[in-house]
């Protein structure tokens, strides 16, 4: 029996660790995937063996709890994950601060949150599919917060699962160096354990939950499948590697801890992905990935974290970086707010020093100084009251009035910075929405401000000609959640509108003007002349701003007419000339322009602000332009045709087409507009056994063939048809 021995976690504990400080026993993970991959089936093993849950309950599982991670009502019903939850474990002497993520696109600000205050991430790709549309999203997400992460590939006892092919995908399309550090034994349904390529040991998963955890030699009939493997892992490391390259090449031994050390530093430098595997479902695998968030993973401390310090006249912002360090002054920032049976909670990741009950914290927004009066750790919708807090960690404090993406500071004005900002996609859809009774009126107000705190891709309007409420996001479902939160949550019944897609207006020329705003007949007069041009503003993809700048040299103008010329020009791009759609992206510069002694005033340069603005637009080459998704369509194989023809008359372009088994997948950029009604149509042509999803891509202009059918429909609704 020597070389079978049966562990779990909690003797899994050498004495150093306790000798450690306390941030660099910290894991701050999330869990990110393409929908349904198994991130609440996984994360709610992650909390059965780190301690924290006796039970296992499944996603819509027959017990009806439900899954831990997935507390609100409605993502039981739907058997998705609508908020994430934040919760802490204990593996090996480390506690692991781990954040459920949803998977669905429409709550992709979910997915951004977390990983704006994570160290280290787990992508989870189901083993059958390969690299999905999401994973591709997830992975930018990851990157763009500099996450370092482990991949596992779940779902091994699926028929029909290859890691292989699911590597090779993750190679293809998301264009990184990983390798595998343990082979499956057993296939499919067959699928009972792991050969870690590392130690060189296999694994199997016994007990009721698989929470014993035997170790084993190498099965002879895997021994070589292991060693070609391990010989993968190794030159993978070696292309990266120096050092490894090295003892490779001179074939000297290399040994686990070497290994495992440039896996760390290479996983941490962005340039190696371990790949672990298993099946969350069938409670295999789940615990050596959980070795390998411990082991490859970074603490707070190893991970850069930047900020901005605010000089006191408030002028200035110097990059600065913050440090894992207790003894420095307080720095959190609020990322997630939620009000559940406790109250008002916040979430804040603690990015310096260290904070104790009944400290004030000073927001950087509000400008207001608030007691911290309660603290706790969450753990989805349970809490433990606690005391203190250190850098690196995550807790959630009570009654704090603040929005999600706040800085929180120790105490007063003096010490100012802010935590970099988070990235805000544009909301993609819209729908108008109404209390269904008069008497709702107050409680559905507080209901869209606190969605309106709570996540800013929601975002509310009010429509001045119709006076509707029109309420926009990243698609139908985050709109519909809404809806259905202010039934349960408030008790407002509410009427929708059909849902619109989110047009953008915008030039594509520079364009001078030179306006004459001119009434001096009869009554009070009106005088202003504005010169200047307007410019298409350059930014990133997927990135909507304006610029108002002022040129005006000398007292042509006084300067409270230049503001109403400022003031006119952001009036003016709340509702494009042509779809009443807001403008983005110009650049309007104000050179010069006249006043009148008598008849000039703030209303005048105004106005003739907006008349010079929709005149030039016309002129500057306007686009419309419109959400485009990335749409994943999976048919089988015969309805292929079919699919194609579909997107194409749909004014998809392709980007993509392979098979998959018996099934075939087809990736297309196609323009939301076009998207209504297709689930219908696919259920159609495939007997329901196709499957799609989408997400937003980028706005592009819309084909000038398409421009007078949307203007028109525009030019119908102001007249109220
Ligand atoms: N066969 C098999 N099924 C799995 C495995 N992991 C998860 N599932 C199933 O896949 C479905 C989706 O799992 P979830 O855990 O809800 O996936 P998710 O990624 O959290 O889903 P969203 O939050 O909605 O994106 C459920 O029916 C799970 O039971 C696995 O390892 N093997």
């Amino acid at each position: 029996m020597n070389n079978i021995f049966r562990f779990k976690s909690f003797m899994r504990t050498p004495m150093f660790w306790f000798s450690q400080p306390i941030h660099k026993l910290i894991r701050n993970i999330g869990v990110s995937a393409h929908i349904d991959s198994g991130k609440t089936t996984f994360s709610e093993r992650v909390l059965y063996y780190g301690g924290r849950i006796h039970e296992i309950h499944e996603v819509k599982g027959a017990d009806s709890a439900g899954a831990t991670m997935d507390f609100m009502e409605l993502e039981k019903e739907k058997g998705i994950t609508i908020q994430s939850a934040a919760t802490h474990l204990k593996w090996r002497g480390h506690q692991v601060n781990l954040i459920d993520t949803p998977g669905h696109v429409d709550f992709t600000i979910e997915v951004e949150r977390a990983l704006r205050v994570l160290d280290g991430g787990v992508l989870l790709i189901c083993g059958v599919a390969g690299v999905q549309p999401q994973t591709l999203t997830v992975h930018k997400q990851m990157s763009r917060y500099k996450v370092p992460r482990i991949i596992f590939i779940n779902k091994l006892d699926r028929m029909g699962a290859n890691p292989w092919s699911a590597i090779q995908s993750i190679r293809k399309r998301l264009s990184l160096t990983v390798a595998a550090v343990q082979i499956p034994i057993g296939q499919d349904q067959t699928f009972n354990g792991l050969v870690d390529l590392i130690k060189m040991k296999a694994y199997f998963f016994e007990g009721l939950k698989g929470e014993d955890v035997k170790e084993t030699e190498v099965p002879e009939r895997y021994m070589e499948e292991a060693k070609e493997k391990r010989q993968e892992l190794i030159e993978t490391l070696g292309s990266i590697d120096p050092e490894i390259e090295d003892l490779y090449l001179n074939e000297q031994p290399i040994s686990e801890e070497k290994l495992k050390a440039s896996i760390r530093k290479n996983c941490q430098d962005h340039k190696f992905y371990p790949v672990f595997m298993g099946s969350a479902y069938k409670n295999k695998g789940v615990q050596l990935a959980l070795d390998g968030v411990v082991d490859y993973l970074p603490a707070p401390e190893e991970k850069q974290n930047f900020g901005f310090q605010i000089s006191l006249d408030q002028k200035e912002e110097k990059k600065i970086e913050f440090k894992t360090d207790p003894k420095l002054p307080f720095v959190g920032y609020a990322f997630k707010l939620e009000e559940n049976k406790f109250g008002q909670l916040t979430y804040v990741r603690v990015y310096q020093g260290k904070l104790k009950k009944g400290d004030y914290v000073y927001n950087m927004k509000t400008k207001k100084r608030v007691k911290v009066a309660r603290m706790a750790k969450m753990h989805a919708n349970q809490m433990e009251e606690i005391n203190d807090v250190e850098a690196g960690d995550i807790f959630a404090v009570f009654g704090v009035d603040c929005s999600s993406g706040d800085t929180l500071v120790y105490g007063d004005m003096n010490y100012q910075v802010l935590c970099s900002s988070m990235f805000v996609p544009q909301p993609v859809m819209s729908l108008s929405i109404k209390p269904s009774k008069k008497e709702y009126s107050a409680r559905f107000q507080k209901a869209l401000s606190k969605f309106q705190r709570e996540d800013p891709t929601f975002n509310v309007d009010m429509d001045k000609e119709s006076e509707e409420i029109i309420i926009s996001g990243m698609g139908e479902l985050h709109l519909q959640i809404y809806a259905e939160r202010m039934r349960r949550e408030f008790e407002i019944d509410v009427q929708l509108g059909q849902p619109t897609v989110n047009y953008r207006e915008t030039i594509t020329q520079k364009q001078q003007f030179d306006y004459l705003h001119k009434k001096q007949t009869g009554g009070a007069g009106q005088y202003a002349k504005v010169i200047g041009y307007m410019e298409p503003l350059q930014l990133e993809e997927g990135q909507f701003s304006n610029q108002f700048e002022n040129h005006v040299i000398g007292t042509s103008i006084p300067n409270e007419y230049i503001t109403a010329v400022e003031k006119g020009f952001y009036e003016s791009v709340d509702k494009g000339p042509l779809t009443g759609y807001p403008v983005v992206n110009v650049r309007f510069v104000l050179e010069g322009g006249e006043t009148h002694v008598v008849d000039s005033s703030s209303n005048a340069f105004m106005t003739a602000t907006k008349y010079a603005f929709a005149q030039t637009f016309r002129q500057a080459g306007p686009e419309i332009l419109e959400p485009v998704m990335a749409v994943e369509i999976m048919v089988p194989a015969p309805s292929y045709q079919q699919a194609m023809v579909g997107i194409a008359k749909r004014r998809g372009s392709v980007t993509n087409t392979e098979s998959r088994g018996d099934m075939f997948v087809l990736n297309a950029d196609v323009p939301l507009s076009q998207m209504f009604g297709y689930a219908t149509e696919l259920r159609g042509f495939t007997s329901g056994q196709g499957e799609f999803s989408l997400e937003y891509k980028r706005h592009d202009p819309v084909p000038p063939n398409e421009i007078e059918t949307i203007v028109a429909k525009f030019k119908k609704h102001k007249r109220g048809q």
